[in-house]
């Protein structure tokens, strides 16, 4: 059973590799892990990576992978001896993709290769503008579907969709949630937000936190502020 405060994995949007390292260092118990996306990763590569699992915090290696199917799965085993905690993919790269990627996490010793389905900075009126007409909700269940059959282990989606997607894929299915904005915090660019609380009561097994928490005065004390919100939930 995580504890309520691990299931926070806080994103390191920047990219400065000592501002990680001691955003990491200062976080440490606080939080359960550390998300490293693109940012951080064009700029520091395999090496910056690497400086933070060395802080000891398991790492959410965020590269959402979207290619044909040869290639994904590459790159999934290529990040092996990154040796991060989850790694993920876009569902939309569709089916045969998404089952060479989960071959390839499992290889590569990955505990959850997942995949995104529907963004949250994306509402209604963008995934029309894409062709895309059916609602967010059914679409991320779809995608939430497609994922769980081709073997991978959950989905990023955000906090709206988790009771349709636990409906459908059913509770050991991991869902791992951003746009999360506590009550205090800033929308930003998302759009499809819930606060911690409520994304956990939904069911959430991981919360992606950036701004609310690396844009504070305080990262320390806000990360300390979201945890106590989810104690004893
Ligand atoms: O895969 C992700 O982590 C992700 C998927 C998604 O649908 N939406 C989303 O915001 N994210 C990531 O989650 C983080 C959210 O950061 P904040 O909006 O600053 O809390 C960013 O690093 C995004 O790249």
């Amino acid at each position: 059973m995580m504890k309520a405060f691990e299931r926070i994995y806080v994103a390191l949007d920047t990219t400065e590799v000592e501002y990680a390292i001691e955003l990491a260092e200062k976080l440490k118990g606080l939080v359960g892990g550390m998300k490293v996306g693109k940012e951080f990763f064009t700029a520091n590569g395999p090496q910056g990576v690497a400086a933070i699992r060395k802080v000891g915090m398991p790492v959410f290696l965020d590269l959402k992978f979207h290619d044909i199917p040869n290639t994904v799965a590459s790159a999934i085993r290529a990040a092996g001896p990154i040796q991060p905690e989850i790694i993920n993919v876009h569902a939309q790269g569709g089916p045969e993709m998404l089952k060479k990627a989960a071959q390839a996490g499992r290889e590569a010793g990955i505990n959850w290769t997942i995949a995104v389905t529907i963004l949250t900075a994306l509402d209604q009126d963008d995934l029309s503008a894409i062709g895309l007409n059916d609602s967010v909700e059914d679409q991320v269940v779809r995608l939430a579907k497609l994922t769980q059959e081709n073997g991978l282990d959950g989905v990023v989606c955000s906090a709206k969709e988790i009771a349709p997607i636990r409906k459908a894929c059913g509770e050991d299915f991991k869902l791992i949630v951003p746009g999360i904005r506590p009550a205090w915090a800033a929308k930003g660019d998302q759009k499809r937000i819930m606060t911690p609380a409520d994304a956990i009561k939904a069911g959430a097994d991981v919360l992606v936190i950036g701004r609310p928490i690396t844009q504070a005065d305080d990262p320390v004390e806000a990360a300390r502020k979201i945890a106590q919100e989810l104690e004893g939930l």
